[in-house]
């Protein structure tokens, strides 16, 4: 028997990673190919907004996807969340460049106010909420904060884009297959500050710090991560929107379906595990079953991964403590 369809609202739909990613959405990437989805679909109200977003509307149905249960559209936000399983929190001011994504957290924090609380009144109790519009942590738990009657763990942010690049530098310099490399753990804000954590990765069964010299690790592939944002935006002119469609792709399903025992990196709201202040929205390797995350416990670190986390940590609070005012 055909399911009943997932409710999905996506902010920011007209834009760049709007674009990457409803088109796999409706085709089944997200949820599965047997899962329909309705995409609720929520956008500036502004004429230049609305109007492309009805293109992508049109796109959509000439696409005839047979997932695609219905789709509708809103500058509402209460009218977007309404009854919502997934809300996918793309809408924001991207970065150009020369500046910081922290550059953009007092524009976009009052956008993420007003959609904790719209989340907060009408989306489902149960509701899975992903946060990608920079600064991505901290929006997550701007709205989270605003959303005071969901659950803390309904509110997530993506470092999965971390995860991902981390995976495939190590891939490319092993001469591995990504999907023979595990447990890269992403630590902390994305950010220039981000961790990812190769002391506990696996390449074919190997310990990755066995295949790879300490300084290509400390030296190229962090410093890679920390400005690979930049250098796509200085390269293409406008910042990362198909591979960050895919790292959310990646992040919602393992949520929904399971991550099958794979450590995946998520932002959540840290419970005090590794000494991470409570409440701060933070990376962390997770594994995902039931339609629930779980912080992977019981990690060892040495005392260069302690300093990455430690610093990366600091970052998230002072990006908090710069907000705090307005929950005040
Ligand atoms: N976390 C990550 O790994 C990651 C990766 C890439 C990009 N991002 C961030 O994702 C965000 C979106 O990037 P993009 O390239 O799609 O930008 P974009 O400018 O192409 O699209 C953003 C869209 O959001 C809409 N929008 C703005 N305010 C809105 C609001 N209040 N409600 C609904 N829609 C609104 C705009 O009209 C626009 O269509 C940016 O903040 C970017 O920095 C995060
Ligand atoms: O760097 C940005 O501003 C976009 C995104 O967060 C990225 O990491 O590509």
């Amino acid at each position: 028997m055909m399911q009943e369809p997932i409710r999905v609202a996506v902010t920011g739909s007209a834009g760049q990673i709007g674009y990457s990613i409803l088109f796999r959405i409706a085709a089944g990437a997200m949820f599965g190919r047997d899962r329909p989805v309705h995409l609720s679909l929520l956008e500036r109200d502004h004429p230049t907004s609305r109007s492309a977003l009805k293109g992508v509307m049109m796109e959509l149905e000439d696409c005839a996807f047979p997932l695609l249960a219905g789709m509708s559209a809103t500058t509402n936000p209460k009218e977007a969340f309404r009854d919502c399983d997934v809300a996918l929190l793309i809408g924001a001011r991207p970065r150009g460049p020369g500046m910081e994504r922290a550059d953009l957290l007092e524009s976009n924090a009052r956008i993420f106010i007003e959609q904790g609380r719209a989340l907060d009144e009408v989306a489902k109790r149960s509701v899975k909420v992903l946060v990608v519009g920079n600064p991505c942590n901290t929006n997550a738990w701007i709205a989270m904060k605003s959303a005071p009657s969901l659950s803390p763990k309904c509110f997530t942010a993506m470092v999965r884009l971390d995860q991902n690049r981390a995976i495939s530098m190590l891939a490319a310099k092993t001469g591995a297959k990504a999907s023979h490399v595990h447990q890269v753990a992403v630590w902390g804000n994305h950010s220039p500050t981000v961790f990812a954590d190769l002391l506990h990765a696996t390449v074919d069964g190997t310990r990755a710090l066995e295949l790879v010299d300490r300084d290509w690790y400390e030296k190229t592939l962090l410093t890679t991560l920390a400005r690979r944002g930049t250098s796509i935006i200085q390269s293409r002119g406008a910042s990362s929107a198909a591979s960050a469609a895919n790292a959310a792709i990646d992040t919602m399903r393992d949520w929904v379906l399971g991550s099958m025992g794979e450590w995946v990196s998520m932002g959540v709201v840290s419970d005090g595990s590794y000494g991470i202040p409570e409440g701060l929205v933070c990376g962390m390797p997770c594994v995902c079953r039931n339609g629930d995350y779980e912080i992977v416990q019981g990690l060892g670190f040495d005392d260069f991964a302690k300093a990455r986390i430690e610093r990366t940590v600091r970052e998230l609070e002072a990006e908090r403590d710069a907000i705090a005012p307005l929950f005040r």
